[in-house]
């Protein structure tokens, strides 16, 4: 009864002409202000895109761009929480609230790539040259689905081995927020092609080489932190379904899934010491616990690949299946479990989770503060400058 009162408020408030949402005062407000600083030029013409967009995008888009225009504008939200009753109040204080401490630059940024998303998917009247060119719409380096009770995330860079650039990072984010808003009761991240992801695009420190070292480590680390938050803070049960051979950060998130099925082609690779690097995605907390402390050495100051097999004997992989049958047994279970009790499956995960989200959190922002020294050693830029220019591989 509260969603159906919260939804046709909603759509009393926000619906009626074109994104309405633009027309609250305090975003008007926000919006002048914006004009007078040239550096926020693209959040400026983000804001007019959002004029422009013909169709509706729905009340959770409009939540998160008001959220959004909120961080970037005034930071985080210290703003009393309304009474439960004022539920659309309420509902635009717990989008904004979830944003946590997300730097006003990246709540910025973010915004823009949602504002781009939406225009790309929704024809802005007379906005596109005839004969220019055309984003596909929707994300650019994911197919996001759902279907059957399921969201499924799938990383969509197949030529690069799924290797996470920086779109990449931003729209992973914003499909894990838009998935935990959906009616889907479980999400699942997978990759397309032979492998899951090949880790961070080593192409992301191109730029390193050229000036301004310090403020892209600095950026890059904010980057990390906001990504592994998201998924500490995922609501809904996580599950990996790892298609192929897993790098880097792909492999250390692995551990703040909830479930994790594997064909048996896929590895398992860290190979942080020889990227001049250091562990993250909160996996010097996670790997020794979920396998041995020695274990866990082997992988993250070693580098030791694992099978999918040793994966799952370490307990970092749930399941394993022959890779001819993978898909078809991964899918069936899964479509079972999403006919589950929502609300039971949400709030176990609740119970198991939520003791260590504040520490996971701080092991996070650590993990990140030591990458952003370790990016800036000769040690990783080296490594990087021989993958570049093809001297190393994995
Ligand atoms: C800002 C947040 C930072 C978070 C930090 C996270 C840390 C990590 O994730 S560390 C892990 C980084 N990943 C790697 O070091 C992997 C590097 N890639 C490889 O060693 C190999 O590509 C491979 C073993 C994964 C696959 O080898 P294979 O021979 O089968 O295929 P390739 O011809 O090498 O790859 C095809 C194509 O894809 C490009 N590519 C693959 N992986 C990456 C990558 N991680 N970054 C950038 N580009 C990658 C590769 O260059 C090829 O491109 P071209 O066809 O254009 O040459």
């Amino acid at each position: 009864v509260a969603m159906a009162h919260l939804v046709a408020g909603l759509a009393r408030c926000w619906c009626p002409s074109p994104l309405q949402v633009i027309n609250f005062p305090v975003v008007q407000l926000h919006m002048s202000l914006m004009a007078m600083r040239a550096s926020q030029k693209d959040f400026e013409n983000a804001m007019n895109q959002v004029k422009l967009l013909k169709k509706d995008p729905g009340n959770e888009v409009k939540l998160k761009l008001y959220a959004l225009y909120k961080q970037a504008t005034e930071g985080p939200c210290n703003t009393p929480k309304p009474g439960v009753f004022d539920l659309i109040s309420k509902a635009k204080w717990d989008t904004w609230s979830a944003l946590g401490s997300l730097p006003k630059e990246t709540a910025r940024q973010n915004y823009v790539d949602l504002v781009s998303s939406l225009s790309s998917s929704s024809k802005s009247s007379g906005q596109v040259e005839p004969g220019a060119d055309r984003k596909p719409p929707g994300y650019e380096t994911l197919v996001v689905t759902s279907e059957d009770g399921i969201t499924k995330i799938m990383l969509n860079r197949p030529t690069k081995k799924n290797a996470m650039n920086r779109q990449m990072y931003h729209e992973i984010m914003l499909a894990l927020e838009a998935a935990s808003k959906d009616d889907s009761r479980i999400t699942v991240i997978t990759g397309n092609g032979d492998y899951y992801s090949s880790g961070n695009d080593l192409t992301n420190f191109t730029d390193m080489a050229s000036g301004k070292v310090e403020e892209l480590a600095k950026n890059s680390a904010i980057l990390l932190r906001n990504f592994v938050g998201c998924f500490i803070d995922f609501p809904k049960p996580l599950v990996a379904v790892v298609n192929g051979p897993a790098v880097g950060i792909s492999v250390t998130t692995l551990g703040l899934f909830d479930a994790v099925y594997s064909t048996d082609r896929a590895t398992f690779h860290t190979p942080f010491s020889h990227l001049g690097q250091s562990p993250e995605g909160c996996s010097s907390y996670t790997f020794p616990r979920i396998m041995s402390p020695s274990k866990a050495t082997e992988m993250l100051i070693f580098g030791k690949k694992l099978t999918a097999r040793e994966a799952c004997a370490q307990g970092l992989v749930t399941e394993v299946f022959p890779d001819s049958t993978f898909q078809k047994e991964v899918w069936t279970r899964l479509k079972a479990y999403a006919k589950l009790p929502p609300n039971a499956m949400r709030i176990s995960k609740e119970v198991i989770r939520n003791k260590e989200k504040e520490k996971l959190h701080a092991i996070n922002a650590e993990e990140c503060s030591v990458l952003q020294e370790r990016w800036l050693s000769d040690e990783c830029m080296n490594a990087v400058m021989n993958f570049l220019s093809r001297k190393a591989k994995l």
